[in-house]
């Protein structure tokens, strides 16, 4: 695979992924791209179709993972989520450091293929911050923020395996997680930036 090495993000819903994403994509503009997930759950407000996440239905979804446009997909929360490879192509050409945010299942898959990314894991400092997050970020009714907590039990479990990431950062001070981040990243950008 040519290019820079993408990048995944991974941990439980409220551990503060796309808060540091969105951070890191504005303070360097022209270095990252995100892969445009598609998923079928319903967009929250402010979210843009085609720009966080691809908004679709269930038999759409299906008809593009029968015909192998996906790299990978899974159900979470009662909803699909899926990696398109045109999601992945489109920043690739661009040649940009490709950003990932998948659950635990979703890096297992891509585990499985020649993306090789540099695989990071966002975790709450505990369980009750977490709730509390999510909880102040009002986005959940009741049902799904305990389907989130029940998988990031899970996924907190599971992070902890030696060799599933590379790195295990804690998101306890924001500015603290971000400038963590970016040292991790501090060589890919360096190289893209290096060459425009
Ligand atoms: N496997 C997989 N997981 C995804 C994908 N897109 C998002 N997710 C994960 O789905 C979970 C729920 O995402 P979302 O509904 O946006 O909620 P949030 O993480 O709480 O903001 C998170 O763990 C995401 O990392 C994808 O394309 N594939
Ligand atoms: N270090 C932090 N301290 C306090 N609140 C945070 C921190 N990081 C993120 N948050 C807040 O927690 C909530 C969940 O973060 P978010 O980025 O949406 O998580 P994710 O993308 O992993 O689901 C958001 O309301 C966000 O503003």
């Amino acid at each position: 695979m040519s290019g820079p090495r993408p990048v995944v993000l991974s941990g439980p819903s409220g551990a503060g992924k796309s808060t540091l994403m969105k951070r890191l994509m504005k303070d360097h503009e022209g270095v990252f791209g995100f892969s445009v997930s598609h998923t079928t759950r319903n967009p929250r407000p402010g979210e843009e179709d085609g720009k966080d996440y691809h908004f679709t239905t269930r038999e759409v979804m299906q008809e593009g993972i029968d015909k192998g446009e996906f790299i990978e997909n899974a159900e979470f929360s009662g909803n699909f989520y899926g990696t398109s490879k045109a999601a992945i192509e489109d920043v690739r050409a661009k040649n940009l450091i490709c950003i990932l945010d998948v659950d635990i299942q979703g890096v297992r898959r891509i585990k499985e293929t020649d993306l090789n990314p540099i695989y990071i894991s966002i975790q709450p400092p505990s369980m009750e911050i977490l709730e509390k997050r999510l909880r102040d970020r009002q986005t959940e009714t009741e049902e799904s923020l305990q389907k989130r907590l029940e998988a990031a039990r899970l996924d907190m479990e599971l992070s902890k395996e030696p060799g599933v990431f590379d790195v295990v950062i804690i998101n306890d001070d924001l500015e603290r997680a971000y400038e963590e981040l970016k040292e991790i990243l501090n060589d890919e950008i360096q190289k893209v930036q290096t060459k425009s």
